[in-house]
């Protein structure tokens, strides 16, 4: 028998001729572009990266560096020349969704992760009349009604009480006699409250309980009280590293790394949504919900309904997209808006003016103004905030991977040729001095058209075309609708009814990147407008 030290030794040596091999031999032509460190050779770069929480950014650094086209893994070039995202993500353009989705989808893919072309157009066929402009509009009073819940919530961190039973978020008494507290969790509470409102009727209510506590159903039945924000947040963030490696990688790490957190708590979120599914079968609601739009019991245009399993798949999916997207928007607007206090008031008074709220006379029978969309569709300055809001910080800033297929394809005038994974960051898009002036700032000002800011031509062109939050193409987001819907009453009821500040310690928002780029924490002061 060989000697432990000596056996790790010859493993070692073989793979590091491999690895270097396969660079030497570069079958797919990718030597020609520039790497960072190891990058080349092995997509523990890469990973390593994700596992800090800072892959987007350091990408985009790395393209500050050596240029818009850089080989970020052995098989995964990304590219930030503008013209790159239309020849990736656009209609027509011969890619699909990259293994990296196949993995995290383990056989059961959603409509997100579905890789195969005629798979993921059967599931959006399937999923279109969830996401329609009737019952996009039908789900507007349970989101104002949860706003109203939102605000409850953040009147009481306010004035430094508790919510609920179970609440232990952070706040502080600060020097100045304010409460300090994190607004993050109440925000993302209430995320899962109106998502959860709005498929399945069946409200979690985590902003009553002031806790995010819930039931999770395995595949054998058990049920487990879970926490809803670690079990996404910790899943969202393992998937992300190990997704990276190559199938039997990825494989061998579902496996034997059974006893960690974040693969755990993949199931965690998964036996969440199974939990309602289950839930919802038994149970039909007075008011149809968006689950009543699912393809989920026999009809004459469909006699074979999604099984259960698939259901869970694509539940997983509204539960996840609809809510850290949302939440990490939300979060983000406060954010923009306490460290802008002349455009926080310019939105109030935008609002105030546009619903004729009289300031100073609230009347005493409401708790909380929650404007519904139809009152603020048309308030150009609050759809400005929104968008701007989207540029400075995307939700999703990664570059979302694809792979070539077919004969190859030309990806701003670069030909790269088939089973090549190719992404382009929106956050190097949206930050791109070359089409946007002062792209740092936040300026909702450039979003509309005859003020000051917003006269530049080229500029309100490469907005239209260069913003693209919800990415682009045939893998779009399917939701934007109705996050347009919930985003507008949110911040429109977080602006009319509070005054925001950000406490000293949070200056700059610390972020941490797991497939969305989530703010950690946002320490804040608020006051309830009187
Ligand atoms: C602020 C809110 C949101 C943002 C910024 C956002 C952004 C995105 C982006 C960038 C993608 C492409 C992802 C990829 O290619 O991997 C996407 C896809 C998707 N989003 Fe959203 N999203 C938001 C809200 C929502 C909501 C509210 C829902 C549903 C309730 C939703 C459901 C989906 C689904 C199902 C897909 C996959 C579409 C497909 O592959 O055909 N999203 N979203």
């Amino acid at each position: 028998m060989l000697p432990l030290s000596v056996a790790l030794l010859i493993i070692v040596t073989v793979i590091s001729i491999w690895v270097i091999g396969r660079y030497f031999k570069d079958e797919k032509q990718l030597r020609r572009f520039p790497s960072p460190s190891i990058a080349a050779f092995t997509p523990l770069w890469s990973m390593w990266q994700s596992w800090k929480g800072t892959q987007t950014i350091e990408i985009c650094k790395v393209h500050e560096k050596l240029g818009p086209v850089v080989r970020i893994a052995p098989n995964h070039v990304s590219f930030t020349d503008p013209r790159a995202y239309k020849d990736i993500y656009g209609h027509g353009a011969p890619l699909v969704k990259d293994d990296f989705y196949a993995h995290i989808a383990e056989g059961n893919p959603s409509v997100a992760q579905a890789t195969e072309k005629a798979v993921h157009s059967a599931k959006r066929r399937a999923l279109a009349h969830v996401f329609s402009a009737k019952e996009i509009t039908a789900m507007e009073p349970r989101v104002v009604a949860t706003t109203q819940n939102l605000c409850a919530a953040i009147r009481n961190k306010i004035s430094g009480r508790s919510v609920g039973e179970h609440d232990q978020t952070y706040s502080v008494v600060g020097s100045d006699n304010c409460v300090i507290f994190d607004v993050r969790p109440w925000v993302n509470m209430f995320t899962y409250d109106a998502i959860s409102n709005m498929v399945f009727t069946n409200e979690y209510g985590f902003l009553k309980k002031g806790s995010d506590l819930c039931l999770s159903t395995d595949g054998a039945g058990q049920k487990k009280e879970v926490h809803a924000m670690d079990s996404f947040h910790s899943a969202s963030r393992y998937n992300t590293i190990t997704a990276q490696l190559p199938r039997p990688l990825y494989q061998l790490c579902r496996r034997f790394l059974f006893w960690v957190h974040g693969n755990k708590a993949g199931g965690y979120f998964g036996g969440m949504s199974r939990f309602q599914v289950q839930h919802r079968l038994r149970n039909q609601p007075a008011q149809p919900d968006l689950f009543s739009s699912f393809p989920a019991w026999p009809t004459e245009k469909r006699p074979d309904p999604m099984e259960e399993d698939e259901l869970v798949a694509e539940c997983a999916t509204m539960l996840d997209a609809g809510n850290d997207t949302t939440q990490t928007t939300l979060v983000n607007c406060i954010f923009h808006l306490a460290s802008n206090p002349e455009k926080q008031e310019k939105l109030y008074n935008a609002l105030t003016s546009a619903l004729s709220i009289d300031k100073k006379e609230r009347a005493d029978e409401i708790d909380f103004y929650v404007p519904n969309a139809k009152q603020i569709q048309d308030i150009p300055y609050l759809r400005a905030v929104l968008e701007e809001n989207w540029r400075c910080r995307p939700p999703v800033a990664r570059g979302l991977p694809r792979r070539t297929t077919g004969q190859g394809t030309t990806i701003a005038g670069h030909f790269i040729p088939p089973g090549v994974t190719v992404s382009a960051p929106i956050y190097a898009l949206h930050r791109n001095e070359t089409l946007f002036r002062r792209p740092l700032d936040f300026i909702p000002e450039r979003w509309i058209p005859d003020e000051g800011f917003g006269k530049d031509e080229q500029e309100a062109k490469n907005l239209k075309e260069y913003c693209i939050p919800f990415s682009l193409g045939p893998r779009a987001c399917i939701g934007r609708n109705l996050a347009y819907m919930e985003v507008s009453i949110v911040v429109a009821a977080l602006v009319l009814n509070f005054e925001w500040e950000l406490a000293e310690k949070c200056l700059d928002m610390p972020m941490i990147e797991r497939f969305n780029n989530n703010p950690k924490e946002l320490l804040v002061k608020g006051k309830v407008r009187g």
